[in-house]
């Protein structure tokens, strides 16, 4: 018996869960959401049905995980950082070098940060909660799950730039993906919501949140993704900006007289998207609030349907009709309008999503009309379930 921790950092939110294992009972659940913005939200359920809320500024992941560790003590969830004993990390990028998780050394940190280019975003805050733990918990295991690991069964006519064939040999230039353990924890329960194996099953996964991707999964595997060599590639996010004619990149250097590229990477990573276009928030929640009297807010929105339903279609074809698809992460869970509006616009598919059934959030629920003839089903991910089981399984 013991206690492992799964922590997962995303571009605006950490996550954690603290499991007893083997039994893979929660414990605690929290999630600090709108890092780096206004009004951070702090949420920590613990205990029988207790909850810790709170509203403050968070700045950085840095300081998340601090807040996180100092709530574990303050809350009474543990009495002593020595009752974990085990800790996975959600690391994004793993390039073709990681193709599962691993334990970690320093060697492993190490390849983990040189990773940084890789999903910019990320590697680097996740490097950081590595640290942070190795120095609380020297002698406890940490264990570093990959993004990109559930991506490395896509063929490589699908992940290959049309760019000359030696960047990819000499720099691994290639698509990677990202939200690898999401799509695979939703495609397996997917399978069980329909009751076949998922070997036979053609679904596409929409993992849409403030980072968002796409998965064609054909018999269990990744078959194509959204994202890209980082995470910037793709559909829109709340930050970024998604496929874009990289000749913009130069133009606009030019233009703006930007001539560090790093500093035009950082305004599609960090200032485009739905925060770009709307110039009011990266938040949909917020979009939403304002939208019928904010047209920059509305168009934002369209924007970021009409991406999602681009990209379905492109995997309809790619798959040659599918199953499923699936909505899962923080807009796929809760925002009730936005999944009702892109199964009405897919119709055409056998697609359609019945309005009661599809009038809840965060749960498990298949919410296809009885005539829908491809299904449309709702699926919390649960990342960091995911996480914990391959700590128990490297640990073991
Ligand atoms: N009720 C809601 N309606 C619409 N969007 C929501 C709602 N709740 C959360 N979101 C969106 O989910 C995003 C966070 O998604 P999440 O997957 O948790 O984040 P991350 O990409 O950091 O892992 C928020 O930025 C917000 O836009
Ligand atoms: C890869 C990525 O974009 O992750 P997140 O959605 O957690 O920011
Ligand atoms: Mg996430």
């Amino acid at each position: 018996m013991g206690k492992t921790l799964a922590v997962n950092a995303g571009s605006s939110t950490l996550k954690f869960k603290l499991f007893e294992v083997p039994s893979e009972d929660v414990i605690t659940s929290g999630v600090i959401e709108r890092i780096g913005l206004k009004d951070s939200i702090v949420t920590i359920k613990y205990g029988d049905g207790q909850k810790y809320e709170n509203v403050q500024d968070v700045d950085t992941h840095e300081q998340a995980i601090h807040l996180m560790l100092d709530q574990l003590l303050a809350l009474d969830i543990i009495k002593d950082y020595k009752e974990i004993t085990g800790i996975g990390h959600r690391v994004v990028a793993g390039g073709e070098f990681f193709t599962d998780s691993v334990l970690v050394d320093d060697d492993v940190l190490q390849k983990i940060e040189d990773l940084a280019e890789y999903a910019p975003l990320h590697n680097p805050a996740e490097a950081m909660g590595i640290r942070a733990f190795k120095n609380i918990l020297p002698d406890v295991p940490n264990v570093a799950v990959f993004d990109t690991s559930f991506h490395t069964s896509m063929p490589k006519v699908n992940y290959m730039y049309a760019i000359p064939y030696e960047y990819y040999e000499k720099f691994g230039a290639r698509k990677y993906g990202a939200h690898g353990t999401s799509h695979r924890y939703v495609a397996g329960r997917a399978a069980a919501m329909l009751g076949k194996p998922l070997e036979d099953l053609k679904l596409i996964t929409l993992h849409i949140g403030a980072g968002a991707s796409i998965t064609a999964v054909k018999n269990g595997k990744s078959f194509d993704t959204s994202m890209g060599f980082t995470p910037l590639a793709g559909i829109m996010m709340a930050t970024r900006s998604g496929d874009i004619d990289v000749s913009l990149v130069t133009y606009l250097m030019e233009k703006l007289n930007i001539k560090d590229p790093n500093e035009m990477i950082n305004i599609l990573n960090k200032k485009s998207g739905l925060i770009g276009v709307s110039e009011t928030s990266a938040d949909m929640r917020d979009l939403e609030k304002v939208q019928d009297k904010n047209e920059k807010a509305h168009l934002a929105r369209d924007m970021y349907i009409n991406r999602i339903v681009r990209y379905i279609g492109q995997y309809v074809a790619e798959l040659g009709g599918i199953d499923a698809i699936v909505f899962t992460a923080g807009v796929g869970e809760n925002d009730i309008p936005i999944r009702q509006e892109i199964a009405d616009k897919l119709s055409y598919f056998g697609i359609a999503v019945d309005p009661e059934k599809n009038h809840i959030r965060g749960v498990e629920r298949d919410l296809s009309t009885d005539d829908a003839t491809v299904k449309t089903l709702l699926i919390p991910t649960d990342e960091e379930l995911m996480i914990v089981r391959d700590v128990e399984r490297l640990t073991k």
